[in-house]
């Protein structure tokens, strides 16, 4: 039977429609190729470009197609390096790597490994916030699954048409609330792409085993709608049944096709991003990366710079300013962590105060249902002055501000200093994204506070000088947790993601900037990896404590056979031998 034939038959399958990999007799994995001659060169998961060797030339119809000289994979990374560098915008940068990456995707990924630092605010956050608006203008070739109003009901089909036969993770988006740039249509698909890069740079996760979705439901935006050169689908965004039955229909279709698969939501406004959570996290292991991925990288730093402060979470009055999804899932997440360390509902009632853009949630508030949990008791603020950002600072005696409101600037000199007199080194973590959103600079904040504040954003920032000082800006985003979750959660094949197993991502995160970084909030970009399969073994734990790993040799190994286990199957970007 050819390759792909039969979709029951999920091991009989090839990896890809184009290629298989196997294990030779001397143990070296080889790559069975399904394709022959030009076609090599088109198909980015089978393209070495300059690097096939000659006996591959040969044996495989490439002779005559390619250039005389044979490369290494080094020079391969230097010569695009050096074709990177010339681009000058960073939305060019980004086109260039993107390209690069439908071209040749080995080569895309052991380049960026190479300059992770550089690379990452490139294909990721913030400039996949200009990728994501203009989507439509940069599309070049086809990459994932486009699920629209027009191919829904043909899912099953769609899911066929996708080359990979053995997807694990996919991360599927809306685009109803991409970073705090709002609904972005079909652009949306950008950020998909950009999570899933980090997946295999940072999370180990193999190219042919990621999927982007775009769940095109249509656009809010009558801009982008009347826009000729928008790419999506001109109307407005389905609700209610509609666009549940349309989820409903893209998560059977993918279980059918990728029974394996573990589902990243992504950027659902939080209209809809609690309710998609719920009603498919036991139906199809998944998580929401805003929710449950923010919440825990936030609770990795706050633990952390209470450390760098010699005081504890629990010793915390903690501000969150924003209550959407990201809000709602810190908020969570910092409460979860304060009730570890032995604090009382009432308690934490008492340390723990959210925001949405009418000010504080209070009980007597008529709110959705997601923040209800979230609601500070109207009678704790009766005697108040004020329950504005600022009122509630300086009532609450916050010492630790957090940002998830998409709007910037509101961590103005005022709220930053009000902070500073509860506190002597206040926590300030302006988290919305992309840069532009920021709640605050943080060279801003540092001068507010004298260099006191320990000061952690959701994008990238430069390190600031002030006093003499050198103050690193810990990166908050939660790059560094979905990556391991989404790789542990594969490895052990989970049945489900448990609450317990996000919390757990957060302390291995927090155990290991501690113990590699012991005066930072968040460990540098650089060690995204590390940091990711630290990640990864401890939600494997947590999993098999759980009883949702599905994975039976897992539960067999100790700690450092975990970790080897783990380190042993992360994806390298090198390029495999070709076998007939
Ligand atoms: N650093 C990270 O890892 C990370 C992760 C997730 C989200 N975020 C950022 O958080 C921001 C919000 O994202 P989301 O996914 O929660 O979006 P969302 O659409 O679910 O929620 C946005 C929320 O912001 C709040 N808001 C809007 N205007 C406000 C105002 N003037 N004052 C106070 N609150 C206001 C509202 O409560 C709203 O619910 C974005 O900028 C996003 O980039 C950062
Ligand atoms: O995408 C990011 O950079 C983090 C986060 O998921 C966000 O929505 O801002
Ligand atoms: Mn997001």
């Amino acid at each position: 039977m050819p390759p792909g034939e039969d979709p029951m038959s999920h091991k009989t399958l090839p990896l890809t429609d184009h290629y298989d990999v196997k294990r030779g007799e001397d143990g070296h994995r080889y790559l069975r190729p399904l394709v022959r001659g030009f076609n090599l060169t088109r198909i980015p998961l089978l393209n070495k470009g300059t690097a096939f060797t000659a006996e591959e030339r040969e044996a495989h119809g490439l002779d005559g197609l390619l250039a005389p000289q044979v490369d290494s994979l080094e020079v391969l990374i230097e010569r695009a390096y050096r074709e990177f560098s010339k681009r000058g915008a960073a939305l060019e940068k980004h086109v260039y790597l993107r390209n690069l990456q439908d071209r040749n995707e080995v080569l895309f990924y052991a380049l960026l490994s190479h300059h992770v630092e550089e690379m990452l605010p490139i294909v990721y956050t913030p400039t996949v916030g200009d990728a994501v608006k203009k989507f439509s203008q940069i599309y070049r070739y086809p990459r994932g699954l486009t699920l629209s109003t027009r191919t829904i009901e043909r899912a099953e089909q769609a899911l066929a048409n996708v080359p990979l036969n053995d997807v694990r993770i996919i991360v599927a988006t809306d685009s109803s609330a991409i970073l705090g740039i709002g609904d972005q249509g079909f652009g949306g698909m950008a950020i998909s792409i950009g999570k899933l890069s980090l997946y295999t740079v940072a999370g180990g996760v193999g190219p042919d085993k990621t999927l982007p979705v775009e769940l095109d439901v249509g656009t809010g935006r009558a801009d982008l709608r009347e826009d000729p050169h928008y790419l999506g689908v001109k109307h407005e965004r389905l609700t209610g049944e509609e666009y549940f039955a349309f989820i409903d229909k893209f998560v059977e279709a993918t279980i059918q096709r990728y029974p394996k698969a573990i589902i990243q939501w992504e950027d659902f406004s939080k209209d809809a991003a609690f309710e998609v959570l719920a009603r498919y996290r036991k139906v199809v292991p998944s998580f929401n990366d805003d929710i449950q991925g923010t919440g825990a990288v936030v609770l990795a730093g706050v633990l952390n710079a209470c450390r760098i402060k010699g005081e504890a979470l629990k010793d915390q009055v903690v501000v969150v300013h924003g209550a959407g999804a990201g809000g709602a899932g810190v908020a969570a997440a910092i409460r979860e962590g304060m009730h570890r360390e032995g604090l009382s509902p009432d308690e934490i009632a008492r340390r723990v105060f959210v925001l949405d853009s009418r000010g504080l949630l209070t009980d007597d508030r008529s709110m959705e249902a997601y923040k209800q949990a979230l609601a500070t008791p109207r009678a704790l603020v009766s005697g108040w002055s004020g329950t504005d950002l600022l009122g509630v600072v300086r009532e609450a005696k916050a010492t630790v501000l957090l940002g998830l409101s998409g709007v910037p600037g509101t961590f103005d000199e005022d709220i930053v200093k009000a902070a500073l007199a509860n506190t002597p080194r206040p926590l300030v973590f302006p988290l919305s994204n992309p840069t532009a959103h920021s709640e605050a600079l943080p060279e801003d904040i540092l001068r507010w506070t004298d260099g006191a504040a320990i000061v952690a954003t959701g994008s990238p920032f430069a390190p600031v000088e002030h006093g003499g000082q050198t103050h690193e800006i810990g990166q908050g985003n939660n790059a560094f947790i979905f990556p391991g979750l989404g790789f542990g959660a594969i490895l052990a094949r989970v049945r489900e993601i448990t609450d317990e197993m996000v919390t757990e991502a957060a302390y291995a995160l927090a155990d290991y900037t501690q113990a590699h970084h012991p005066g930072r909030t968040y460990p540098p970009v650089n060690e995204l990896s590390q940091a990711s399969v630290q990640v990864a073994v401890a939600v494997i734990k947590q999993a098999i404590k759980d009883g949702v790993a599905t994975e039976f040799s897992v539960r067999r190994l100790s700690d450092g056979e975990l970790r080897a286990f783990v380190e042993r199957k992360f994806w390298e970007p090198k390029f495999l031998p070709y076998h007939s």
